[in-house]
């Protein structure tokens, strides 16, 4: 286990010139993290600053694991790029790629060996869901095939650290299972960070963050079945 932690010190972000995440600290540990809140809440802007999609207006976010002579240490910008996978709210990948090409590709560009690269992705392909994308052109999926092969190409290299912005949005109950499970496995050796409006999503026990109007209202740990969270998700997120 390496312990990773994500430390978020303060960090704010103004996107053409307004504000839209006031600062805040937290702390991202090992296993779940559950981003929930109103649209427009910061969601999406809080998972592009972790992935280095935008930068912090103030503040900074850094990447820390235990180190191997007692304390922690900083990891470089470099290896947290390779270790990490993320399916941002709107995935389209390259338009004129097929399928099958694209995560070729991506395999290619996450560091993983040339000779494991087709055995990855035939075990991907093996799902039915998925083999029958397999040849199509990534500018004619539809937004939920385009969601799969997202959900995809984050996951093929087995990253450390996961961070998903709506992965289930237009997937089916089956599909959603699917990918749940490969994201859980992920959560317990790692670190998965995902964003919903759906309380049915929240499947793992581990930490909520909620925010509003930018503002990091609570951050605790979720309960999955028959508590308050239910009655937070009917009243408030829509
Ligand atoms: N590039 C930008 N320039 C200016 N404002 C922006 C920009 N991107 C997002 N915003 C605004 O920032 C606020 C937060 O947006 P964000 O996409 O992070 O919210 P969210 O919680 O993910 O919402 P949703 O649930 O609807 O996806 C919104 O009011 C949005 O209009």
């Amino acid at each position: 286990m390496k312990d990773w932690q994500i430390h978020w010190e303060d960090a704010g972000a103004v996107l053409t010139g307004t504000r839209i995440l006031h600062p805040f600290r937290h702390r991202f540990s090992q296993g779940m993290t559950y981003v929930v809140g109103n649209n427009g809440a910061g969601k999406s802007t809080l998972l592009k600053l972790l992935t280095g999609v935008v930068s912090p207006f103030e503040g900074d976010v850094h990447f820390t694991r235990r180190s191997s002579k007692g304390g922690r240490e900083e990891i470089p910008a470099r290896e947290v790029r390779r270790f990490l996978g993320y399916v941002p709210q709107v995935f389209t990948g390259y338009p004129q790629m097929r399928v099958e090409q694209y995560l070729r590709f991506v395999a290619i560009h996450h560091g993983l060996a040339r000779c494991i690269i087709s055995e990855v992705l035939e075990s991907w392909f093996r799902h039915p869901t998925l083999a029958a994308l397999r040849k199509k052109r990534m500018k004619g999926l539809s937004g939920g095939e385009q969601r799969k092969v997202g959900l995809v190409q984050a996951l093929l290299h087995h990253p450390h650290i996961l961070i998903l912005d709506e992965p289930f949005v237009g997937l089916d109950i089956e599909e959603r299972l699917f990918f749940q499970a490969h994201i859980q496995r992920i959560a317990h050796r790692g670190m998965v960070i995902m964003s919903t409006h759906q309380l049915e999503d929240i499947s793992m026990e581990g930490t909520l963050c909620i925010l509003e109007e930018g503002n990091l209202i609570h951050q605790g740990f979720t309960k999955v079945k028959g508590t308050w969270l239910e009655d937070f998700f009917a009243a408030s997120v829509k």
